[in-house]
């Protein structure tokens, strides 16, 4: 495999009106390494996808591949010369050609026998090589996305854009499609960006992960990194769902509904403890608390529970696994030091 240069994007903003678009955003895509854009629908991933496509020139900024610059204000080189492939929504396969057709169509500037080649060894590496031949209304959902990807590989792009790539499967096929993808996906080489607004898929699928929000980069990091130590309530909240409750600064700790943990680093005017359902214990002993709510959801039953503490009530939803006391009964809560999400309020 040759070396694929780096995709650095630098300070790079479009502004639609006063807030819409991106504004100041930067993002470095590695080589062979799967990168997620998250962010909820009007975030800014589809303006930032056309910046990096060159579909659109940003206001600011500029994005480089290596040495070269293809972005700068008002200006960017043609998205058919930047050496980047997108794969979109809507991955509408050529129906007149067969597979391998379809995969050798990028391909006109090599010889016959080597475009063949390289579309089978894709389409063996995207466990494809059994319908090659098979015209494209006769595969399923989840074939025609992996062929659509043996296309837009098979011209070994430096960066390989995908918005949306799994939105138009269904939820079992989803999963299986997506596990299906990523080591292909890394194993191809380009650096690829993945937009999403499934937290699953970018948490199951990225090395690297980049949460936006109304246009700005929230957090960036691995996905382990920042579902663990969310730099924020809104970062938290991205990932899964997360209750915050007071906490009061106390010498080097906080003191919380849940208890006394460690103050963070830094400065702010004030801090919050975020839970995550899972991550909270019934245990034998802790923070005493009333079930009010109880709710079996399967391997888990989410429970509800009131706390009584000096400033007031708190209201939290715990996902217990295992027997949990009736409505009205008390239950004792624990949190693990090592999951206590301690941020600015
Ligand atoms: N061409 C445009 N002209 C004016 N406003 C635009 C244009 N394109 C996008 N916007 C605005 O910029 C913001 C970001 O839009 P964008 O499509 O990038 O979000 P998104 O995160 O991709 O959303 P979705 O998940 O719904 O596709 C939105 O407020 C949108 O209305």
């Amino acid at each position: 495999m040759t070396d694929r240069p780096t995709l650095t994007a630098t300070g790079l903003a479009r502004r639609y009106g006063r807030d819409a678009g991106v504004h100041v955003v930067d993002l470095t895509l590695v080589p062979g390494q799967v990168t997620a854009l998250l962010g909820p629908s009007g975030s800014g991933k589809s303006t930032l996808l056309r910046l990096i496509a060159g579909l659109e020139a940003p206001d600011a900024g500029e994005i480089r591949l290596g040495e070269t610059v293809l972005s700068w204000p008002g200006q960017t080189v043609p998205p058919e010369h930047r050496g980047i492939g997108l794969m979109f929504q809507e991955h509408a396969l050529f129906p007149h050609k067969t597979v391998l057709g379809n995969v050798t169509f990028g391909l006109s500037h090599l010889p016959r026998a080597e475009a063949r080649d390289r579309a089978l060894d894709l389409l063996r590496s995207l466990r494809l090589e059994d319908r090659a031949k098979a015209w494209p209304s006769t595969l399923s959902g989840g074939e025609q996305q992996r062929v659509a990807l043996a296309r837009a590989l098979a011209r070994e792009p430096a960066v390989l854009l995908m918005d949306e790539p799994f939105s138009g499967l269904d939820a079992s096929l989803r999963a299986e499609v997506r596990d299906a993808l990523t080591p292909a996906l890394r194993a191809a080489g380009a650096a690829v960006l993945i937009v999403t607004h499934d937290a699953e898929d970018a948490l199951a699928m990225a090395d690297h992960l980049v949460l936006l929000d109304q246009g700005e980069v929230l957090q960036a990091g691995t996905p382990e990194a920042c579902y663990l130590r969310p730099v924020s309530l809104a970062a938290a909240r991205m990932l899964g769902p997360v209750e915050a409750l007071p906490a009061r600064v106390d010498g080097d700790a906080v003191a919380t509904p849940l208890g006394r943990f460690a103050k963070p680093e830094g400065e702010a005017t004030g801090w919050q403890l975020l839970v995550r359902p899972g991550d909270v214990r019934l245990a034998d002993q802790g923070v005493a608390a009333t079930v009010v709510a109880r709710r079996f959801a399967g391997n888990v039953t989410d429970v509800t529970v009131v706390m009584i503490g000096p400033d007031g009530e708190h209201r939290l939803t715990v996902s217990h696994a295992g027997p949990v006391p009736a409505i009205g009964q008390p239950a004792f809560l624990a949190l693990a030091p090592d999951r206590a999400l301690v941020v600015p309020a």
